[in-house]
């Protein structure tokens, strides 16, 4: 039986929704919506996008997220109305402040290698803000050709002062570990928590402050598609990631006063930098289907086996990219939650693997359910496709001598993982960072061979 005593109360969910207009930090609910926003009433042009002169002598401006011509049910778009078009800019010139930016992953540029890889937490360097301090780890495939994906690490002790930043080339999964990030953008602002997660798609332009000081994250970056829920099958209609409780900001704006600011654009794997008299956060109203939304990992409704045996970790998926193969992911986000486990004459932890997708994780808190130590929050490790890998030998040694009660796994962390079919190259970067973890095969020498042809 299970005591109450035994039972940790469950995750605490901290976002709430509001509803309060004059706070900057309100939320419309739900995944995939269209939305409607003003910021001033009656901003929005009623029934129609584009009037001759739009309310409050705003332009209107659309921002595509897919081909005009993609079908109904997969086509994003948003009307963004603004004080001044975003084209009111001069032109775009090399930005040289930040090399560790990669965007094409071939011999000459990036290395690879099969061996399990592990990185210490990656320290916060100092002086940088969120552009300057982000950091190319791997990735695969050509941003101009609209195929693969990039991982990154952020570090940063400074907010972004009149500057935003863009990604023209793909959709960007933030993930931040430690200290909140204060999300300016066109549509509007997003606080994001560590344990939080934000998603803003190719060409929105943000801005990241940092309430919190110095902060340390994650970011997935996919050259094609955007993030979707992913199917549910017989687990029903409900449970994962519901879509109520993604969070897309209400409008909200910057005057019009004339002001320096810098826009930074990721295009084609480069940095450009463009100069510009106004705030591009300028947007007073807004409707549409492309914008970007935070998710708390709290609210993750989880589902798992209460019989025996190890559950697939697919059942943890947050978001997917889907890639034309049936089932097969470009990139799937998924977590390591708090949960309960019941599993009988089980082998509990993540089961040894050899996988055809590319397996890179993270860690937000806490410890990871399969490696007691060496995998930190603010550090990774990747799995490359086909690489074996699995539970480090304390973590076999418990799970093959406990007494399998019903208890509670993961409580107080939170693990992640970055699941792709592509072929991960790594830069100079990540191979070379001096905490790269060099003992990491370690973890799996100690496992003993208890192989006993005489046990039956
Ligand atoms: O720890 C890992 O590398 C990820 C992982 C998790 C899991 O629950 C099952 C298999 C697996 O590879
Ligand atoms: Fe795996």
């Amino acid at each position: 039986m299970l005591s109450s005593e035994a039972v940790t109360p469950p995750p605490f969910i901290h976002a709430t929704t509001k509803h309060n207009a004059s706070d900057p930090y309100t939320y419309q609910d739900g995944f995939g919506n269209h939305f409607s926003s003003e910021a001033l009433k009656g901003a929005l042009p009623v029934g129609q996008n584009t009037p001759q002169v739009c309310p409050y002598g705003l332009y209107a401006e659309q921002l595509s997220g897919t081909a005009f011509t993609v079908g109904r049910s997969g086509n994003q778009r948003s009307w963004l109305y603004r004080i001044r078009p975003s084209v009111m800019h001069r032109p775009f010139e090399p930005y040289e402040s930040n090399a560790g930016i990669v965007g094409t992953f071939d011999a000459r540029t990036t290395e690879t290698t099969p061996t399990q890889i592990r990185w210490l937490p990656f320290p916060i360097a100092t002086g940088n803000d969120f552009v300057d301090g982000l950091r190319t780890v791997g990735g695969a495939g050509d941003t101009a050709l609209k195929s693969g994906l990039a991982v990154h690490v952020f570090t940063a002790d400074r907010s972004m002062e009149q500057r935003a930043f863009c990604c023209s080339d793909g959709d960007l999964l933030i993930v931040p570990q430690q200290g909140r990030l204060d999300v300016t953008t066109e549509f509007g602002k997003l606080m994001v928590a560590p344990n939080e997660i934000v998603v803003i798609q190719r060409g929105i332009r943000f801005s990241v402050a940092l309430p919190d000081g110095p902060s340390r994250g994650y970011m997935l970056e996919v050259y094609d598609g955007h993030f979707e829920l992913p199917d549910l099958g017989p687990i029903g209609a409900n449970g994962l990631a519901n879509p109520r409780d993604f969070q897309t900001p209400l409008a909200s704006y910057e005057n019009g006063e004339p002001a320096e600011w810098s826009i930074i654009n990721k295009y084609q794997g480069e940095l450009f930098i463009a100069q510009q008299d106004h705030s591009p956060f300028d947007v007073v109203a807004w409707h549409g289907n492309y914008a970007p939304y935070k998710y708390d990992l709290a609210r993750f409704s989880v589902i798992g086996s209460v019989s025996f045996d190890h559950v697939d970790p697919s059942v943890f998926t947050v978001l997917t990219c889907k890639s034309p193969h049936p089932g097969t992911a470009v990139a799937d986000f998924v977590v390591f939650p708090p949960r309960f486990e019941v599993q009988m004459h089980t082998f509990r932890p993540p089961y040894f693997h050899r996988n055809c997708m590319s397996e890179f994780m993270g860690l937000i808190r806490g410890e990871y359910e399969a490696k007691k130590g060496g995998f930190l929050p603010g550090g990774a490790s990747l799995h490359s496709m086909m690489t074996p890998h699995g539970p480090d030998a304390s973590t076999v040694a418990n799970a093959t001598t406990r007494e399998l009660l019903p208890g509670r796994v993961a409580d107080g962390t939170q693990a992640f993982m970055f699941e792709s079919m592509f072929q991960l190259r790594l830069t100079k970067w990540a191979v070379e960072h001096k905490q790269r973890d060099h003992d990491y095969y370690k973890a799996w020498q100690n496992i003993p061979v208890t192989f006993n042809p005489d046990q039956i």
